[in-house]
């Protein structure tokens, strides 16, 4: 891309900012100009942007930069960034693995994301995809558009009961745990999750939502912590995939662990693709015609892996979970004030949980940025939490 097309917003600003790709709203054009920057929106037509398309859009003078996941941040745009000038970097996401932040902090380079405000959106459809492949709304809606439906019938599409089962998480982190307290409440399922950490939080709210139930003189619900992800896999009627994608995660789930899995169960993943190893499930799939999963999102994505699309028992959409209007203005917000802050020296929020003070349009943001991934690798100070200011 010799050429590319911008936007530009306060074209006299002191510092330079790039964004790759429009994002919703105004807010994080505001909090940008509010800052000081001169705000370059890239409106090239083309979906994902290569290193080099980036490379163009550094240019040679250039303060910060907001990115997207689908790009490769690694040693060369991070190394073109520190020469152009830069110090900050902010992935309009909460998942950095697209970054190498490593290099990042060869060149000082602070890393942003934008966890929390996607952490309710994201297991809303996690459990969307829970409840259209337990009860195979894709296929049913398929069929009734084709117009082969003539009539009510016992064995209609007959799919799973949620009722009762069992729900394992895999990743029992902000997201994986707010959609195990959906699935708990909502459907009345038990617990079981593997993390490398224990959840207090989770196991709290499922104790008390237990002893609320057997108040009510219902069966309490149940959860237990699983000491490896085989133990999760075996016992849950349906398994959730919330982890970070790491080397640790990487084919977490492959052929041997979804042996180990019950014939009927619902698989999901909402996470990252390669948790997955998507030729081992297109075959598992195959092999068993009611084993279902529902995914967000693909091991070479934005492709599947081959025969996917064409199997009945998965229901596949283009990584959308985080599409809430206020979501997704609520991560363009958030990176713009990773670089904003950034930029203006402002020190590192204490609690990267607790997003909420950034988000609101009308009161001014606290004067710090929101998260930094690579704060403490950098040095960079943190403020201390509101109360003890
Ligand atoms: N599909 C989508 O649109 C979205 C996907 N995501 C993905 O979800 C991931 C999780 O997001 P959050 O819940 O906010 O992050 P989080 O950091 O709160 O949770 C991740 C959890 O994974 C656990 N974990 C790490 N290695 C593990 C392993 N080997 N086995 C089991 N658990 C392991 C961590 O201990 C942590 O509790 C993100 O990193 C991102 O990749 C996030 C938002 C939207
Ligand atoms: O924030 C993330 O990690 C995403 O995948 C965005 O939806």
């Amino acid at each position: 891309m010799a050429a590319y097309s911008v936007q530009v917003f306060n074209a006299a600003g002191k510092f330079r900012v790039v964004s790759t790709k429009p994002m919703p709203g105004q807010q994080w054009i505001r909090a940008l100009v509010n800052a000081g920057c001169r705000v370059e929106v890239c409106t090239s037509q083309k979906t994902i942007l290569s290193v080099d398309d980036i490379l163009s859009l550094i240019g040679s003078k250039c303060d910060g930069v907001i990115g997207q996941l689908t790009e490769d941040w690694g040693e060369t745009l991070f190394s073109a960034l520190k020469k152009a000038g830069g110090t900050a970097f902010s992935n309009m996401a909460v998942g950095y693995n697209n970054v190498d932040v490593e290099a990042a902090n060869k060149y000082g380079i602070a890393v942003g994301n934008t966890p929390g405000v996607l952490t309710e959106t994201t297991a809303e459809l996690a459990a969307a995809l829970t409840l259209s492949a337990a009860r195979r709304v894709v296929e049913a809606d398929d069929f009734m558009r084709a117009g082969k439906y003539d009539g009510w019938l016992p064995n209609l599409f007959v799919g799973n009961l949620l009722k009762g089962q069992t729900v394992g998480i895999i990743g029992a982190g902000r997201i994986g745990s707010a959609y195990a307290r959906m699935m708990v409440e909502g459907f009345k399922m038990n617990v079981i999750y593997y993390d490398l950490y224990q959840s207090k939080f989770l196991e709290n709210f499922v104790t008390a939502y237990g002893n609320f139930l057997k108040s009510q003189g219902e069966t309490p619900v149940t959860w237990k912590r699983a000491s490896s992800p085989e133990e999760v896999l075996k016992e849950a009627d349906v398994v959730s995939l919330h982890p970070v994608l790491d080397k640790t995660t990487y084919h977490l789930i492959n052929t041997e662990r979804l042996a180990l899995m019950k014939k009927e169960a619902v698989l999901v993943n909402a996470s990252r693709g390669p948790v997955i190893d998507e030729e081992a499930l297109v075959k598992h799939l195959k092999a068993n015609p009611m084993f279902r999963v529902g995914l967000d999102v693909f091991e070479d994505e934005p492709y599947m892996k081959p025969g996917l699309g064409e199997l009945p028992n998965a229901v596949v959409v283009p990584h959308i979970a985080s599409a809430s209007k206020w979501t997704r203005e609520g991560m363009a917000t958030l990176a713009a004030l990773n670089v904003a802050g950034k930029l203006q020296g402002l020190p590192v929020w204490h609690n990267s949980n607790m997003v909420l003070p950034f988000l609101d349009e009308n009161v001014p943001p606290p004067k710090a940025c929101p998260s930094i991934v690579n704060a403490k690798a950098l040095g960079l100070q943190v403020a201390p939490p509101p109360s003890k200011l």
